[in-house]
Parts: structure tokens; C-alpha cells; sequence
């Protein structure tokens, strides 16, 4: 009898790794877009979850729509920093506060620019840090983020919870793209020519991390939106 059988209930414990990943990787490019596999580990990305907890009891998640036909978007949002990305009727724009309490946007903590200091690249403070709640079955189509006025700093992205499969193209629309997976505690930087790449969240896979309770997946992306 081989002892490594995995289904031998004497066998150790599974790796404390993401499922579905066999070993934490190396840092990857694809298209552009720079991947940092397991950037946050797992005692970071609990403190960047309760960060969030709290920052959404002040700054509820809402529900975006589309400009003109006022379709809802499948993620709900909500944003931290001096500045916050919202949608709604009269398009899409960058604001002071929410769209619903008329407050402020939460301040950035500590983690948040620590992450834009070390895979920004950057020398100004990011300003707006959007956070996308991916309930189980939501998506985001493929977009430019085009929003801001420095195209010349990156957007970086934290993503916590069940794995997203993520698309990336060029700058046209119906370039060629291609997908792989962001697990819980992946940073990516989207900078120079990926900076205006389109791209989107194909779907969240369900069972692929036991961060958050009920599933889904979070995802942030801080941004500068003005020129320094
Ligand atoms: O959820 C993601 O990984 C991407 C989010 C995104 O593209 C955006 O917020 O503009
Ligand atoms: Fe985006």
C-alpha cells in the first residue's frame, strides 16, 4: 500500500495554499498586465477583509447602473480614498463622496498604500481605491478603465475571495484576448502599454477559497485619477 495515496485519511493535511493552485508562483506577465500570485498572505489578507468590513459599514456597497438604459450592473461597489469611482444615469465619473449617504468616501489605510508604494511604480499617492463585490454568479464585461486623467500611473488590484477567471485584450476591442485566474491575496498592476487594455471578469469560481463565509470574491483597484 502506498502510503501518498490522497485518499489515505492518514495522509497530512492539505498545504495551507489556494485551491487550485499547486505551489505560490512566480510573478507572470500576460499582455502587458503584471501578476504577483499570492502577494498578500493569508494573515494580510484578514486584516485587508476587516479593513474592508469596516470601511463598508460607513460606505455601504450599492448597485451602479449603466449610463442611458439605467441597467444594473451585476457587481455592487463601493469606494475608498479622496476620490470614488461611480455610475449611474449621467455616466461614469470619479467623486468626492458616495452617491447614497452624500459622505465622504473612507479614508485609504495603511495596507492599501502600501501596496500602490511597492507595485505602483509611481511617485504620487493613489486617490481612489474601487472595491467590486462579486456576489456568486456576477461578472464584469470587457472595458478600458479610461476614467482618469493620468493614464500615466498604473491601476493596481488586490483580489480576496473565490478566483476570478480574468480577460485581457488590447486597445481595441476586438483585439485578441486571453484569460487565467486571480486567486485570494493576487496583485496585478495593469501600467504602460496594459494600462489600456480591455479587459473584464469572465466568471467567479464558486469553492475556490474559504475567505469569505458565503463565496464571491472582492476586488480592488486603486487608482490616481489627477495629474499631480
Ligand atoms: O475584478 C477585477 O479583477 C477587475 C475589476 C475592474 O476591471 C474594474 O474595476 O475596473
Ligand atoms: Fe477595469
Amino acid at each position: 500500500m502506498s502510503g501518498s495515496n490522497s485518499n489515505d485519511p492518514d495522509a497530512p493535511a492539505a498545504l495551507p495554499l489556494p485551491l487550485g493552485r499547486a505551489s505560490a508562483a512566480e510573478p507572470f506577465t500576460c499582455l502587458g498586465a503584471r501578476v504577483h500570485p499570492g502577494y498578500l498572505d493569508a494573515d494580510a489578507q484578514l486584516a485587508l477583509l476587516d479593513a474592508l468590513r469596516e470601511a463598508v459599514r460607513d460606505a455601504p456597497l450599492f448597485t451602479p447602473t449603466m449610463p442611458r438604459t439605467g441597467q444594473p450592473f451585476s457587481v455592487r461597489m463601493t469606494n475608498l480614498g479622496p476620490l470614488g469611482w461611480v455610475s449611474d444615469r449621467d455616466g461614469y465619473r470619479y467623486q468626492p463622496t458616495h452617491p447614497e449617504t452624500g459622505r465622504p468616501w473612507p479614508a485609504l489605510p495603511p495596507l492599501l498604500l502600501d501596496a500602490w508604494a511597492a507595485l505602483g511604480g509611481y511617485a504620487h499617492p493613489p486617490e481612489a481605491c474601487l472595491v467590486n463585490w462579486y456576489a456568486p454568479g456576477a461578472r464584469m464585461g470587457l472595458h478600458q478603465d479610461r476614467d482618469e486623467q493620468d493614464f500615466d500611473a498604473p491601476v493596481v488590484s488586490l483580489s480576496l475571495g473565490d478566483s476570478a477567471l480574468f480577460r485581457i485584450g488590447g486597445l481595441k476591442r476586438n483585439d485578441p484576448t486571453r484569460s487565467f485566474r486571480l486567486h485570494s491575496g493576487d496583485a496585478m498592476t495593469l501600467a504602460g502599454e496594459a494600462r489600456l487594455a480591455f479587459h473584464g471578469v469572465d466568471r467567479v469560481i464558486a469553492g475556490t477559497s474559504d475567505l469569505l463565509p458565503q463565496g464571491g470574491r472582492l476586488n480592488l483597484t486603486l487608482r490616481r485619477v489627477t495629474r499631480p
